[in-house]
């Protein structure tokens, strides 16, 4: 139950990165040698790539007061249950094509009600074209997923771009096994591209090399991964819960070890909430938030920062006059589809928001009441709500707030610290 809340005050750090610390986890597993993962995120969809390495036959020891993990990688195996990713499509995605090198059988993948409505079949059109064969296991191209352990063959693979970047991450991640050098061809302009460049930067710190195309990637083939120390960085999509909340709210906030040169493309909350009219203020390496904004409604291309969709919807429902979310078409293919889920929740506190093919339109209110709101088992949802319920009047009730553990697991103690009014019920 949230309240309305009329200060914040404090210093939290912000949590580590899910894309770096996934990518971290899958690499060390798949170099032959012995990596440390520094400052990992705990959150359930990480802890399913850690899950998922292990039944792949990575060691991986956690190590909850060092704060780390520690990975013994380069030896695949056949896993001897089916994998059971949980509610994490960025395992699932990167994983189905991992599991193509096995020594020999089948690797089935599955997860939960969510995972097995995610959209696989571009991926496995594409692993087809490099003689690796993965299947629906119900034929309709979501998960369970049936891959068979096979050598990759062939130079060339083409695949679209719009639907999910996580395929092409997938083929980056697994393409260095190949004999020969690799292109990725596009077929269909990229969204999510940042998440690409964060594939790209942490696989060179691996040794792998990945070249930019004019219609895509070349992956070089016959390269090794090798065993690193790596410090995960903060992570910018559970940050902008924070800095929205810091934006709205009468503020004396400080949001440590997030880095003014990150390769994430959701630092753009930054650039959004300034061109609303927040002077939040970024050092080398946090964002301090001081003072109450008003803000203005701004048109905001989310073609490659689709996880901000929840958080730049409820900034919009406190700005004066229009905010435009648009080419968010892949905002649907989510843990829900995110677009009906913001519009349909959020008019239930009052806001003004309409829902088009590819974004929303939203006329600030100012003022939203509090309502219970359906969540839909999706983490950014209970997060971006939460922001929502601390400014609206009276008091708003978050169904299925436990959803936070994917990504954020002390999200609810993290925001009572700065002064939040929140109370969990059980
Ligand atoms: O690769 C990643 O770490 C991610 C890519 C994005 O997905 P899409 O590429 O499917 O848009 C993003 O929404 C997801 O939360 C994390
Ligand atoms: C969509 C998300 O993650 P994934 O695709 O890994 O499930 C997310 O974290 O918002």
């Amino acid at each position: 139950m949230i309240n309305k809340t009329s200060r914040l005050e404090g210093s939290v750090k912000a949590p580590p990165s899910k894309s770096y610390t996934h990518r971290a986890v899958i690499g060390a597993s798949l170099a032959d040698g012995v990596s440390r993962i520094i400052n990992p995120l705990w959150g359930a969809d990480c802890l399913s790539s850690v899950y998922g390495c292990k039944m792949l036959g990575a060691e991986i020891e956690l190590k909850k007061e060092e704060d780390e993990w520690i990975v013994k990688g380069g030896k695949l195996k056949t896993p001897d249950n089916v994998i059971d990713i949980g509610n994490s499509g960025t395992t699932l995605r990167i994983l189905t094509s991992i599991a193509s090198q096995i020594p020999r059988g089948y690797a089935v993948l599955t997860g939960d009600d969510s995972i097995r409505k995610r959209p696989m079949q571009p991926l496995l059109d594409a692993l087809k074209q490099l003689n690796i064969n993965a299947f629906s296991s119900k034929l309709d191209g979501t998960a369970p997923i049936i891959v068979k352990s096979g050598k990759i063959e062939g130079n060339k693979v083409k695949i679209r771009g719009d639907i999910s970047s996580q395929f092409i991450t997938s083929l980056m991640m697994f393409l260095p096994f190949n004999k020969e050098d690799t292109e990725i061809i596009l077929t269909s302009p990229l969204k999510s591209k940042p998440y690409i460049d964060i594939t790209i930067d942490i696989l060179s710190t691996f040794g792998i090399k990945i070249k930019e195309t004019e219609n895509g990637f070349l992956v070089y083939g016959n390269q090794e991964y090798k065993a690193i120390d790596y410090i995960v960085e903060g992570d910018y999509s559970s940050a902008s819960y924070l800095i929205a909340a810091g934006v709205l709210i009468n503020s004396n906030i400080t949001i440590e070890n997030l880095f003014a040169n990150s390769k994430q493309g959701d630092k753009a909350i930054i650039n959004i909430v300034k061109e609303m009219g927040a002077d939040v203020k970024v050092k080398k390496d946090k964002v301090i938030i001081e003072g109450e904004y008003n803000l203005e409604g701004i048109d905001v291309d989310v073609r490659d920062i689709p996880d901000l969709v929840p958080t730049i919807a409820v900034l919009g429902c406190f700005a004066e006059g229009k905010t435009e979310i648009y080419n968010g078409e892949h905002v649907r293919l989510k843990e829900c589809d995110r677009l009906n889920a913001c519009a349909t929740e959020l008019k239930k506190m009052g806001a003004d928001i309409k829902e088009k093919p590819d974004g929303l339109i939203i006329r600030g209110v100012k003022k939203l009441r509090g309502a219970k709101l359906n969540t839909y088992h999706d983490h950014r949802l209970v997060m971006a709500f939460t922001v929502a319920g601390l400014k609206a009047e009276g008091k708003t009730i978050i169904e299925g707030e436990d959803a936070v553990k994917i990504s954020f697991p002390n999200f609810v103690n993290v925001m009572k610290s700065l002064g939040a009014k929140i109370e969990v019920i059980r």
